[in-house]
């Protein structure tokens, strides 16, 4: 799906649904009944512009806006079918716990891929697997400064003290990715760690989160994680996220046209950085 989405829209970029009734315009100001309403102006007016939608699930629980987003997952389905949506929740619990996890992602939002924290190991993430086609995308090296507090250690008793980012890197281009399902989110925050993970996982897809409100450098995330063939065709893919940087680059009427606007020149961004 990610390469049909690339190639369908020539982008690699992934517009992030982070709603906050708080930056919406005019009337919709404060009102978390405009989730939806908000939302899905988003995505009509970038769906030809992606590779991906992310939904991330915080902002529409913390309204109490689940139905909300039942609702625009069907919505991006019907009008962007062939975008794969990821299921933001960064989930991370024990097999029986993650069953529960996957089917609410998979079944219940019908989501193309989930973020999951691979801290409590292989048995946590491997309830996920079990549905074909979809993706697990597992954290790695993440955009916040917090993330070298473990990211960055060093592992002691694995073979050349690898860095806990970089092993687990390696496990999710080798032994972890049974089903060829998996991904890694690294900080468009850290270059030289994106390109680091790119050495170790040379296939594995990336989501890139961290250009634009974080301020990561749109050409260097590119530069270090996108890999192509010869011939053009890519070998090792990007999912670069950006969200509020989109929604809400304008804040009257014309949101939807600024956040296109927005998403246009990042996408053109990111492409000039992959062919220039
Ligand atoms: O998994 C993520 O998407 C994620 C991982 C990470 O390392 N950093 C990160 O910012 N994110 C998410 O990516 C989005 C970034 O939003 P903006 O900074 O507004 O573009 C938020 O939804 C974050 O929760």
């Amino acid at each position: 799906m990610l390469r049909q989405a690339e190639r369908l829209n020539d982008s690699l970029l992934c517009v992030g649904l982070d709603p906050e009734p708080a930056r919406f315009p005019g009337a919709w100001k404060d009102d978390p009944a405009r989730i939806f309403d908000f939302c899905t102006a988003i995505v009509d007016a970038t769906r030809d512009l992606v590779i991906a939608f992310k939904p991330q699930i915080a902002y529409f629980a913390a309204h109490g806006a689940e139905a909300q987003l039942e609702k625009l997952m069907a919505h991006i389905r019907a009008v962007a079918p062939k975008v794969p949506v990821i299921l933001d929740a960064k989930r991370g619990d024990i097999g029986s716990t993650a069953e529960q996890y996957a089917r609410e992602a998979f079944v219940r939002y019908g989501a193309d891929a989930v973020t999951l924290s691979p801290f409590m190991g292989f048995d946590s993430v491997e309830p996920y697997l079990r549905y074909p086609g979809k993706g697990a995308i597992l954290l790695c090296r993440t955009s916040n400064p917090g993330g070298s507090d473990l990211q960055n250690r060093r592992l002691a008793d694995v073979e050349g003290q690898p860095r806990v980012y970089e092993h687990l890197a390696a496990l999710a281009q080798g032994p972890w990715n049974t089903n060829g399902q998996l991904g890694l989110v690294v900080g468009a925050t850290y270059p030289d760690e994106i390109a680091r993970v790119r050495e170790l996982a040379p296939t594995v897809p990336l989501l890139i989160p961290g250009v634009g409100a974080q301020g990561g450098d749109a050409r260097a995330t590119v530069r270090a994680g996108y890999r192509c063939a010869a011939d053009g065709t890519p070998t090792g893919l990007v999912i670069v996220n950006s969200s509020r940087a989109v929604l809400y680059a304008g804040s009257g009427a014309d949101f939807a046209a600024a956040a296109r606007q927005a998403a246009q020149a990042t996408r053109d961004e990111l492409n000039a950085a992959r062919r220039g």
